[in-house]
């Protein structure tokens, strides 16, 4: 598919990517221009500090004038209390603007993922889309909240103290970038060995950690097979890579520390060497030679510096690409332009019409054929047949997570194709097979379909739905957590819980997913009886597994490989349909009384 080859193309290291954000920046215009003013005024300080040193060698130390000495250290502090407070200022807002541009980045993005058609999430890797909106934005957040400000600053830096160099000594300045990039190349090209290797590290420690997890997780099954050695073992050797893989990394990072010092002092002392001999010939004050040295290590850190970020930056263009790949998938389903109303109030007559379908990943398995079905208003009817029918597409397509290639599916004789997705599915109360509780407390579970209900309202729901008997039980009764997936609770209450969700929804149009696992015989009748409440009044599509149900609805469609085969009562398809029957004596759980 396509859109899983956009996920898995390697991404650009093109910097210009990150013009992409410039969009989420632009609210925050006054903050950027804070920070900026800051920068500049910073920058302008730390060269103005060079100017310092030599109004106090010259006029202040050679000079042996203590007047001058105080009135140039007395400058020299007050351009350090403006340096630190604009500091202050360029630290914080840029910091700032970097977390709120990511957080506003998080949101666009999940808000966006929350549009997407059910389609998206089956060609792309969940895992993929999590690590894009956990990970790349940190990448981000660290690129605007630092790097892009480090290369700022130093390229300012450079700039300015590049400028003070020429107008201090042309003749030493020509010589400092002849040093410069000598001085920096060894140490950039071992700065990068250094990293490659804390990566490496990083993967290694990465394998440990997954080696931990799987037989911890697994402890039973290691003890009961006796292989603790065995992992003993395995362990080990990992664990030895990791040591092996940070030997190689503490050997280069203490080539890198020996090499800095010899090269940055090194050159340090050639140009005091060559300077020297300028102050003695009377070309130069030592003044201008102690500036010239502060600036030649200003350009010198500039030029580290910026080489080390752009590594950064390059991977926050990967993130940026990444993200605003996400932003700029188009839902596949969405309202057209003017979308059609349905009737008010909504009925729930609903009709499919010769409805063909296939699932964008299977082009060649038609998983509804021309299919033909008219539900009237408050009718329940029941889908039965085989795996594999098509039963559950019926439910897909009606909550337009999918568009039919061919024929239309209407309510109240309204395409749902020209009407707006959200109103459409605002009409139907879903009770999937496998209810799913949100990790959150019953009463927020029951609230999900109208978060605005009352307390009463939610309580209410919960006795139509059977489920008080239970939740007075809880701790905290409708106040008690639930537990991630609602593990604290058995499969006959959570779709119980389910229940009372689409019972407080209120909706004209159900769809009910019949449980298929066996529940104990008390449970069973609850939730049956829980059922007929909330299919009272309601037009009900039922995938039914259940005599009691098949029993309870108007009438029973039967399907077969995308087509309906069979449509009347139980007893006239027990009596005519070969496939209903077969299916009945197969399928139905017996009723629990
Ligand atoms: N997301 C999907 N992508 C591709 N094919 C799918 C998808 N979902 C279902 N199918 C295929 O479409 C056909 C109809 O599936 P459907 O789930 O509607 O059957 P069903 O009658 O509900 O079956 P069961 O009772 O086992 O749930 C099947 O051949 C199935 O393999």
């Amino acid at each position: 598919m396509a859109r899983a080859n956009l996920i898995d193309r390697p991404k650009s290291k093109d910097i210009r990517q990150l013009a992409r954000i410039l969009g989420f920046l632009k609210p925050y215009r006054r903050q950027i221009v804070t920070a900026s003013i800051a920068l500049v005024i910073a920058s302008g300080c730390v060269l103005a500090l060079g100017q310092g040193l030599k109004f106090v060698i010259d006029r202040g130390l050679a000079g042996g004038n203590t007047g001058f000495l105080n009135q140039a250290l007395g400058g020299m502090l007050a351009i350090v209390v403006v340096m630190a407070a604009a500091t202050f200022v360029r630290f914080y807002y840029v910091s700032w603007i970097g977390e709120r541009v990511t957080a506003d980045i998080r949101r666009a993005v999940f808000g966006h993922l929350l549009e997407l058609s059910p389609g998206f999430f089956e060609t792309t890797r969940t895992g993929e889309v999590i690590s894009r909106l956990t990970s790349d934005t940190t990448v981000l957040e660290d690129a605007i909240g630092s790097s892009i400000s480090m290369a700022l600053r130093n390229f300012l830096n450079m700039l300015g103290a590049l400028i003070m160099l020429v107008v201090t000594s042309p003749k030493l300045t020509g010589l400092v970038l002849v040093v410069v990039p000598l001085v920096i190349a060894p140490i950039v090209f071992f700065g990068r060995r250094v990293r490659k290797l804390a990566r490496a590290s990083q993967d290694r420690v990465a394998d440990v950690g997954a080696y931990i997890d799987e037989a911890l997780h697994e402890i039973r099954t290691v003890q009961a097979y006796g292989h603790e050695a065995q992992d003993k073992t395995l362990f080990g050797e990992r664990v030895e890579q990791v040591f092996a893989t940070s030997v190689r990394r503490i050997r280069q990072r203490a080539s890198l520390m020996a090499v800095v010092i010899l090269l940055v002092f090194g050159a340090i002392g050639f140009i005091l060497w060559v300077g020297g001999h300028d102050v003695v010939e009377g070309n130069l004050t030592g003044g201008q030679l102690s500036a010239f040295i502060f600036y030649a290590v200003i350009l010198a850190v500039g030029v580290g510096t910026v080489s080390e970020v752009i590594g950064d930056l390059q991977r926050a263009a990967g993130a940026t690409e990444r993200l605003m790949e996400l932003l700029s998938t188009e839902p596949e389903i969405a309202a057209p332009q003017h979308p059609q109303a349905l009737p008010y109030p909504v009925q729930g007559v609903i009709a499919f019409d010769e409805v063909l379908f296939h699932y964008p990943s299977r082009p060649d398995a038609p998983a509804l054929e021309r299919l033909s079905l008219t539900v009237s208003a408050g009718e329940k009817l029941a889908l039965v047949g085989p795996s594999g029918a098509g039963k559950s597409t019926v439910f897909q397509l009606l909550l337009r997570y999918y568009d039919p290639q061919a024929g239309s599916i209407r309510i109240d004789g309204v395409d749902i194709k020209a009407a707006d997705p959200r109103i459409v599915r605002s009409h139907i109360a879903l009770v999937p097979q496998d209810p799913v509780i949100f990790a959150a407390s019953v009463a927020d579970n029951v609230r999900y379909g109208r978060p605005d209900a009352t307390e009463a309202e939610v309580r209410a729901a919960c006795e139509a739905a059977c489920a008080t008997e239970f939740i007075d039980r809880l701790p905290e009764g409708l106040n008690a957590y639930l537990g991630e997936r609602g593990v604290r609770l058995s499969g006959g209450q959570r779709q119980r819980i389910a229940i009372a969700r689409a019972i407080l929804a209120d909706r004209p149009i159900l769809l009910l997913d019949e449980a298929t696992s066996a529940l104990d015989a008390a449970s069973e009748r609850l939730v049956q009886i829980a059922l007929e409440r909330l299919m009272e009044s309601r037009t009900t599509l039922i995938i039914a597994h259940r005599f009691a149900t098949v029993q309870g609805v108007d009438r029973i469609a039967v399907m077969d490989q995308g087509r309906i085969v069979g449509l009347g009562t139980h007893e006239a398809l027990m009596r005519d349909n070969a496939l209903y029957a077969h299916l009945a004596n197969l399928q139905f759980k017996p009723v629990a009384t």
